[in-house]
């Protein structure tokens, strides 16, 4: 598998909870990869945890620092990167996830909602109504999640263990595809 990626880096995108960090880190174990965090990148630069850096500074410098740390992560290779369930909002970030192969962890909500209940680290979960929330998340982003390489639907009983390995016995599929184009 190392040989056939080529060093080529792999993102993992997906909503909040999904386990992109989780499976992340296995997918780089098992690939021989290094393995980056954007949300952990930016808490360890800006020195304050993302929810501070949402209430201190708002959302929008978040997205800023986001797209600084993906910019600069992409010129490197054989890395698998977990994003920021947000990652895909902005246009310009697109053009950083290209340089790799983008795979999309897709959860139901309720799937999400579950693993997040007991969570306060998420800014944008920090709501009344989180279930509702997360539907609308979900319903904005769902167009731009589906602009990745892969899908990989995740259901309740999947362990992350299982779903490296269904994402690893997908790669080849796409890497085909993509020296068709
Ligand atoms: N396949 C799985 N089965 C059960 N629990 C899981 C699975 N994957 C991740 N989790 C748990 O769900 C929670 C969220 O996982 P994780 O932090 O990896 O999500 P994330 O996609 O990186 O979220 P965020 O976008 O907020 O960073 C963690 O407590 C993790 O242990
Ligand atoms: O879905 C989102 O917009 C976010 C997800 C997390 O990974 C963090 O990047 C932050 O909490 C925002
Ligand atoms: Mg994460």
């Amino acid at each position: 598998m190392n040989n056939l990626l080529k060093g080529v880096n792999l993102y993992l995108i997906g909503m909040m909870g999904v386990g992109k960090t989780t499976v992340g880190r296995l997918l780089a174990h098992q690939l021989g990869y290094g393995f980056i965090d954007t949300d952990d990148v930016i808490v360890k630069a800006a020195g304050k945890s993302i929810n501070e850096i949402f209430t201190e500074e708002g959302e929008a410098a978040f997205r800023q620092l986001e797209s600084d740390v993906l910019g600069q992560v992409c010129a490197y290779t054989k890395l698998t990167i977990a994003t920021g369930g947000g990652i895909v909002l902005r246009q310009e970030n697109w053009g950083y996830l290209r340089h790799g192969l983008i795979v999309w962890l897709d959860a139901p909500v309720q799937v999400l909602l579950k693993r997040l209940a007991e969570d306060e680290t998420r800014p944008l979960l920090q709501d009344s109504d989180p279930e509702d929330k997360l539907r609308s998340l979900l319903q904005q982003r769902q167009p731009l999640y589906s602009q990745a390489d892969l899908h990989i639907t995740i259901t309740d009983n999947q362990t992350p263990e299982e779903i490296a390995t269904r994402i690893l016995e997908a790669i080849p599929s796409v890497l085909k595809n993509q020296n068709q184009n």
